[in-house]
């Protein structure tokens, strides 16, 4: 268990973390989502023991953050920390030996590492010949040479290839059943849709709403309907729900989708129009973060 207790942290004059209380349990990946200067890196940073808080504390198991458990956390940054001029294997050990790794143990972690990423084939090539995906793969194997149980990542797919992210995503699943507690920073809110069990939504320094994705979906959005196609707007839409114009078509959002629905079906019917596209879409996490936030995410 991790808990975070009234963080506060001050870059200069910029108040990046306000008052940071959180808790979280081993085996669930967390997705930390918010805009740029939201505070995310900040709250990670300290998280890893890289910076620390001006106030507040981190527990881990009701004890607070310490040297002794170093060996616990594994940190991803969100800027690549390698050694392009190096293997891929020398960036590893490198890494696996601040971590306290030696010997044996050392070189079936590496050896293990190599294949939990996918890159045994490239190990001995130098990293600046790898694709930024690849390079990214190696950043977080570095940080898993010692079996972390919390593996905390910031924005580990910025800039990436959509088969690298599906292999990160891969493995945060199989960390998950090795009961590994991820913390994963981002402000895709798709991806965190699609890998973690729980929401953390931050902005401006502040822990905005925390709960399970299913329960925010629910909770702060409504489900919708989506209609592209001229003339297939009933004049009566407004009464059925919220229309806004969204991608070449119209978003009418409504606590009773099935009946916009069929009431778009049957204005098309009695005007003989076919509609380009006809949708139901289901509350998304975007949504729960305008309805709580009243913004979108800023970037
Ligand atoms: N070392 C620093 N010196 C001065 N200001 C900083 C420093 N680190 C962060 N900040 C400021 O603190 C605020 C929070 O930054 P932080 O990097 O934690 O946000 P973030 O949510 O991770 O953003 P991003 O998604 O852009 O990485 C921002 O206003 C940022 O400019």
């Amino acid at each position: 268990m991790l808990t975070i207790k009234h963080i506060k942290k001050k870059h200069k004059k910029i108040q990046a973390l306000q008052d940071v209380s959180l808790q979280m349990e081993i085996g669930k990946c967390y997705g930390l989502i918010g805009p740029n200067g939201a505070g995310k890196s900040s709250l990670l940073k300290i998280l890893a023991s890289i910076n620390q808080p001006d106030d507040g504390k981190v527990l881990i198991n009701n004890e607070s953050l310490s040297k002794k458990h170093k060996g616990l956390i594994g940190y991803i940054p969100q800027e690549l920390s390698l050694e392009e001029t190096v293997s891929a294997y020398q960036n590893l050990l490198f890494f696996g030996k601040l971590y306290g790794l030696k010997g044996k143990q050392l070189k079936s972690s590496i050896y293990q590492v190599l294949q939990l990423i996918g890159l045994t084939e490239r190990a001995k090539e130098k990293v600046f010949t790898f694709s930024g995906g690849m390079k990214r793969r190696l950043n977080i194997g570095c940080a898993l040479l010692h079996q972390p149980s919390i593996l905390i990542m910031d924005e580990p797919t910025v800039g990436i290839d959509p088969q690298s992210r599906q292999f990160i995503f891969q493995l945060i699943h199989e960390l998950k059943q090795q009961h590994t507690l991820i913390i994963y920073a981002s402000h895709y809110m798709e991806e965190i849709e699609q890998i973690c069990d729980e929401a953390v939504f931050i902005d401006h320094g502040n822990i905005i709403k925390s709960a399970t994705i299913h329960e925010l979906a629910n909770a702060y959005a409504s489900p919708s309907v989506f209609i592209k196609g001229d003339t297939c707007l009933p004049d009566h839409a407004s009464l059925i729900g919220r229309v806004t114009n969204k991608h070449g078509g119209y978003i009418i959002t409504t606590n009773h989708p099935l009946s916009a629905m069929e009431s778009i079906i049957q204005h098309c019917h009695t005007n003989n129009i076919l509609p380009e596209q006809l949708e139901l879409l289901k509350p998304r996490l975007e949504d729960t973060f305008f309805s709580l936030t009243g913004s979108q995410l800023r970037d």
